[in-house]
């Protein structure tokens, strides 16, 4: 199992003057504890690709049973065979979130394979750049029914199944920086996380009194092979891929976060793995972001202004 290993970008940042942040751990050590999610049914949406099949992949490295629920299934399948590789049972469960029936199905196959699932990662998402005035009603709703209604979906039928039993829980709900900064060119997805932010703090108010935890995980730039064309394309016009490979070494974009690299998918995995342990049981309600600091980053000076449309190498409005 890889981790679309930015290990090569890291090796860039070492050759500069400036260190950055040091490089992660190796894939496939853990802080947790062997064996500390022995017994514990751990379920994914979105754990076929990128950033969810990463932090699957943690849950399963500590003995999780996985259940991975999105919409495409040969993503799906292809993902079950790679993560069952690392020792734990996986099931792959076709789902679209934003259908309140195919949710249910989720838990109902998952409660059929091992049980309830006692954590659940919402890390399924929908996002592309698009300049607010080009935004069409259905580009706007697709994005924020998959990110927010999705999600909140999800997280009811979790915590309604937990409530019946009088069992406790974890969510854990995956976002992005832009929904406390604003995210111009991605407007649905920044108003979606925005949201999705907002449960998590309404929720584990709500249910910390049931033994149930919300909290949010934040990942920085983590580029990995499986992102969309729409948000490789933003990518590339910062920063090209070199040689022949799409997900080839960036440096430009090592350059462009505080820390002098990107991050590894593996190291959203790891954060995901402490919120949900038994050592993180008084933290909920919070948001941790691993981002290398890159969403606080400003300068001594504002960078001249750019509008989305020229970032996009688009004309003017109408045209
Ligand atoms: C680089 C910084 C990133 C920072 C943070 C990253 C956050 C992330 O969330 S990354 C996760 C990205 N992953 C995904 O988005 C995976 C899932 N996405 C998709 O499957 C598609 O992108 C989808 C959301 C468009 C698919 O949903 P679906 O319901 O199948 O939608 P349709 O294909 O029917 O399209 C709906 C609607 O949206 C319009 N549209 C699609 N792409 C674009 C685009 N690039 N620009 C403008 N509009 C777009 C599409 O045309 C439809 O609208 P109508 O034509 O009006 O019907
Ligand atoms: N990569 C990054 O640098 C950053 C990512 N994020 C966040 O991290 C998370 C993962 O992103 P990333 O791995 O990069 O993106 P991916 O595009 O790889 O993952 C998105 C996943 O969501 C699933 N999905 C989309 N729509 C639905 C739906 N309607 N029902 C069920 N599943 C769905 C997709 O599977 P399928 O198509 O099969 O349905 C896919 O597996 C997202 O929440 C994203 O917003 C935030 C900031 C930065």
């Amino acid at each position: 199992m890889t981790d679309d290993a930015t290990d090569d970008v890291t090796d860039d940042a070492h050759e500069r003057a400036l260190p950055g942040l040091p490089a992660p751990a190796p894939l496939g050590t853990s802080a947790l504890p062997e064996g500390t999610y022995d017994g514990a049914v751990v379920l994914v949406t979105g754990g076929g690709t990128g950033l969810g099949k990463a932090i699957a992949a943690e849950f399963a490295r500590l003995g999780a049973d996985l259940v991975i629920a999105s919409r495409k299934e040969d993503r799906l399948k292809a993902a079950r065979d790679e993560l069952a590789g690392l020792g734990g049972r996986v099931t792959a469960v076709p789902c679209d979130i934003r259908d309140p029936e195919r949710v249910t199905e989720v838990f109902d196959a998952a409660r059929q394979a091992y049980g309830l699932p006692g954590v659940l990662v919402n890390n399924a998402a929908a996002n592309f750049p698009v300049p607010a005035e080009d935004m069409s009603p259905n580009a706007w709703r697709s994005v924020v029914d998959i990110t927010l209604t999705g999600t909140f979906l999800m997280t009811r039928e979790f915590a309604r199944r937990h409530l019946a039993a009088g069992s406790p829980g974890s969510v854990i709900n995956i976002g992005a920086s832009y929904a406390w900064t604003g995210g111009p060119g991605f407007a649905h997805s920044a108003a979606a996380k925005a949201g999705v932010q907002s449960l998590v703090e309404s929720l584990a108010v709500e249910w910390a009194p049931y033994g149930i935890q919300v909290n949010g995980l934040v990942p920085g730039l983590m580029p990995h092979q499986d992102m969309t064309a729409d948000i490789r394309g933003n990518l590339d016009r910062a920063a090209p891929a070199r040689g022949h490979e799409p997900d080839g070494p960036r440096r430009e974009l090592d350059a462009r976060q505080p820390a002098l690299r990107v991050g590894a998918p593996r190291e959203l995995g790891w954060a995901a793995t402490f919120l949900a342990s038994p050592y993180a049981r008084f933290i909920t309600g919070h948001t941790l972001v691993v981002d290398g600091a890159n969403w606080q980053r400003r300068g001594l000076v504002s960078p001249e202004v750019v509008t989305v449309r020229e970032q996009m190498g688009r004309g003017p409005f109408g045209e």
